[in-house]
């Protein structure tokens, strides 16, 4: 069956009939005015053709200052104005700020017989928004949890997402794996960019806690006055800005799930403490509350550095190391294990090139060769890094070794023309002569050194010489 096309009422108002005044005995403008807290209209070309007495006050602007004809942008750059009439569409409730005040604003477009937007008006009101308060709390509330939404890091990854054929690689997924059965603190040892939270969340997938939620935090980002609140939450009134229902931390919302701590050295003193008795007693106490809080989350730790030692400093509780420490499981530098580059880099490069919309390059030989060579402080997420680099900066259809920046750290020839000490300057020319051929020949270090007339041997001392300098 055909349904009738319901006619819907226009929502806009005819400009015509307004400047005539057809609407209404009293001039109408004046009447918009007496309607709201304040009211501006603009053109089609957006310049203001009136604007009420209120909106005058709302804004701070002289009775006597003339703004007619002036673009609306210029005098209120946030208005939203352009807009409606650019779509023709009204907007009736929403939320502004004027002047520090909240206004609830509604947008008319202003169209002629013909329906052609000719203008836009704009209506406030109300600036006083206590009658909105229920509206204003729940849109507050619904804009923190969207916050606290957004500090908590989704597990994304399964333990087949952690590339490598080393056998390395397949003793740490063997270990991860068990792990996950276990449902035991874990302490992830590795460098930076070794993969801790990859493993992490690895092993929060493959564990029966997968249906929960898996909470990260790093523990070197957080400011040590919010640490205690953003761990264990804080009850209503801990503090100003706390919302009358109080605020829950990272433990709570991991409860059920897994509670990632990552850079968990920086946790201060006072806090290892409260830790400690989450680990202990699997319960928590809010910032400014006497209640204790069950919690059943499982903690996996990490640290790039040496918590043994800060233990033996006195800069960390021996206690909570030995909780912390029931399943080590340390995550291997990218050099010991540099047989996975290869395949890192193809995994790297096809997610890159498919993101970025690029076309497919590939590494030339010279270039796989100075991955292999390097020693990767920065480890995998240095290598992702470079790659990254290597397709925006490659020229042709091949990423070459300057490409991936590497010939960034030997030092840079700054020849100065007056007399100077000869074995500097001697030193410089040489350190110019390496970086030329090195970047003539694609980092082929034998090609280099044929072209410098020395031997492979002697361009590897000479360069290890340069990069001591
Ligand atoms: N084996 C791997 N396979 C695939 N990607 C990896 C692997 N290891 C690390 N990565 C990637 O490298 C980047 C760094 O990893 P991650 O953040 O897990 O390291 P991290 O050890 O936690 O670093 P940090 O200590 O600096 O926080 C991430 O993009 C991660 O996905």
């Amino acid at each position: 069956m055909i349904k009738p096309k319901v006619q819907q009422p226009e929502q806009h108002i005819c400009l015509d009939e307004l400047l005539s005044g057809q609407t209404s005995k009293q001039h109408p403008f004046e009447l918009l005015s007496s309607l709201c807290e304040g009211a501006i209209a603009v053109d089609s070309s957006c310049r203001i053709i009136w604007m009420s007495p209120k909106y005058r006050q709302l804004i701070n602007i002289a009775e006597d200052e003339a703004l007619i004809g002036m673009p609306i942008e210029e005098l209120l750059p946030n208005t939203q104005l352009p807009r409606v009439l650019k779509s023709g569409k009204p907007t009736f409730v929403d939320l502004m700020q004027i002047n520090n005040r909240w206004c609830v604003v509604t947008r008319m477009p202003l169209k002629d017989n013909d329906g052609t937007v000719m203008g836009a008006i704009s209506f406030i009101f109300y600036t006083d928004l206590e009658s909105l308060r229920p509206l204003f709390d729940k849109f507050t509330r619904l804009k923190r949890q969207l916050e606290q939404q957004k500090l908590i890091r989704p597990s994304r990854y399964a333990l087949d997402d952690l590339i490598g054929q080393s056998a390395i690689i397949q003793q740490l997924k063997r270990q991860a794996r068990r792990a996950a059965l276990l449902d035991t603190t874990v302490l992830l040892l590795g460098e930076t960019g070794t993969g801790k939270e990859l493993l992490a969340q690895g092993i929060h997938h493959a564990s029966h806690r997968n249906g929960g939620t898996f909470v990260g935090i790093n523990m070197a980002a957080l400011p040590e006055s919010l640490v205690e609140a953003e761990l264990f939450g804080a009850a209503p009134g801990a503090y100003t800005g706390i919302d009358k229902g109080g605020r829950k931390g990272k433990i709570q919302l991991a409860n059920g799930g897994t509670l990632f701590l990552d850079e968990i050295a920086e946790m201060p003193l006072t806090m290892q403490a409260k830790l400690l008795r989450v680990l202990q007693e699997r319960e928590i106490e809010a910032l400014g509350s006497n209640r204790l809080e069950q919690v059943d989350v499982r903690i996996i730790a990490a640290t790039s550095g040496n918590l043994k030692q800060l233990v033996d400093e006195g800069k960390f509780r021996a206690d909570l190391y030995y909780r912390l420490n029931v399943l080590p499981i340390r995550l291997a530098p990218l050099r010991e294990r540099k047989e996975d580059i290869p395949l890192l880099c193809a995994h790297m490069l096809e997610n890159i090139q498919q993101q970025a919309q690029v076309p497919a390059l590939a590494l030339t030989d010279t270039a796989q060769q100075w991955l292999l060579e390097y020693s990767w402080p920065g480890n995998v997420r240095e290598l992702h890094n470079r790659l990254e680099r290597g397709c925006v900066m490659a020229e042709g259809t091949a990423i070459e070794p300057a490409d991936l920046g590497a010939f960034d750290d030997l030092p840079r020839v700054d020849l100065n023309p007056l007399p100077t000490n000869l074995h500097e300057t001697r030193l410089k020319l040489e350190q110019g002569a390496l970086k030329e051929a090195l970047q003539q020949t694609g980092g082929n270090k034998s090609s280099a050194a044929k072209l410098l007339g020395i031997s492979r041997a002697t361009l590897y001392e000479r360069l290890k010489k340069c990069k001591g300098k």
